[in-house]
């Protein structure tokens, strides 16, 4: 039997940090939501018991410090699972964009196997896994909309944005996430509202949502390559309704509910970025499948 799972991005309409945790880590409140932009997993079994990392990608390892392979290893391991199994990852996801491209594809992994194995563990108990393996996992595990607390694995689902064109530009380099969040000085930050953005959700308004959209690891980014700036000024420019970085960037994202603006926008961006693309969001958890 071979499964194939898709693996789709996320964006963060909304990231704020409330301290520093003893263990290192960012106590966070981020609002995510999947965006129709998706890797796929295709999982396939092997007669030898070893995980199988395959990718035409150059920048997707293809050993253990693949999230995909961590995810397989763990459930491999918890569940005392004597079967290997080949991973191939179709990539279309920018690597290090803070789209969670990794983290999806761990996801993934972990649903495909929960099928092939026939484990029969539900999604909560899938993302408790997830969790393990990094804060954006758990998240990805259900995909859809979600408010992410703890150090992002807490999901509370929420209703889905209203519905609109999203244009991802990502510049040429690619961020540590470790190292942004390393440069984030708490007492700077200013918090975007948390609350009125999941009132704007649940009151389907597409004004209240790109009105309340807020990430305190921009300015932080920006610092450090200001293309991230650039590019977004370019979106305004050329008519987005509503701009902002993803999670700890560089991929910068916009929104506008017209199809021939974000045709333009798309356009526009190509002048300046390689890596630009027009999608939607997916929303609700079940357009998953
Ligand atoms: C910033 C976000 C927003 O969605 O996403 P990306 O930009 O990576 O997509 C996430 O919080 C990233 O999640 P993820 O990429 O899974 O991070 P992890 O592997 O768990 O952590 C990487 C490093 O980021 C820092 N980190 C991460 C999460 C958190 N709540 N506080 C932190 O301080 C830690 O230094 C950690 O060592
Ligand atoms: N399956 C995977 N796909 C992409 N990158 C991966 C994967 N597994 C591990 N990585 C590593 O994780 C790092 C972060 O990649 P990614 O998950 O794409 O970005 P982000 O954390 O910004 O959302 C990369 O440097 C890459 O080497």
């Amino acid at each position: 039997m071979r499964i194939l799972e898709k693996a789709p991005a996320k964006i963060n309409l909304v990231l704020d940090t409330l301290y520093k945790r003893s263990d290192g880590f960012h106590e966070v409140e981020m609002i995510m939501t999947t965006v129709d932009l998706a890797d796929r997993i295709e999982i396939s079994p092997l007669k030898s018991d070893e995980i199988r990392i395959v990718s035409e990608n150059r920048f997707v390892p293809n050993d253990h410090r693949n999230l995909a392979y961590q995810a397989a290893r763990l459930i491999k391991n918890t569940y005392h699972i004597r079967e290997g199994v080949e991973i191939y990852i179709e990539k279309q996801i920018p690597v290090a964009a803070g789209l969670a491209g990794g983290s999806s594809d761990a996801a993934a992994v972990l649903r495909g196997l929960n099928k092939l194995w026939d484990l029969e563990l539900s999604l909560e108990e899938l993302a408790v896994i997830g969790a393990e393996i990094g804060s954006d996992v758990s998240f990805c595990v259900y995909g859809g909309t979600a408010l992410a607390t703890g150090r992002g694995e807490k999901i509370k689902e929420l209703p889905a944005p209203p519905s609109c064109w999203v244009i991802l530009a990502k510049p040429t380099i690619g961020v540590s996430t470790q190292t942004v969040y390393q440069n984030l000085n708490l007492d700077k930050v200013e918090h975007p509202d948390v609350q009125r953005m999941i009132q704007a959700l649940h009151d389907e308004s597409y004004e209240g949502m790109c009105e309340e959209m807020g990430n305190v690891l921009e300015p932080i980014t920006i610092q450090l390559h200001s293309e991230v700036e650039q590019i977004k000024s370019h979106m305004k420019d050329f008519g987005a309704d509503a701009v902002l970085m993803s999670g700890s960037g560089p991929t910068v994202f916009g929104l506008t509910q017209q199809e021939t603006r974000a045709q333009r926008i798309y356009n526009g961006l190509r002048g300046f970025c390689d890596e630009v693309y027009i999608v939607r969001m997916l929303g609700t958890r079940s357009l998953l499948d």
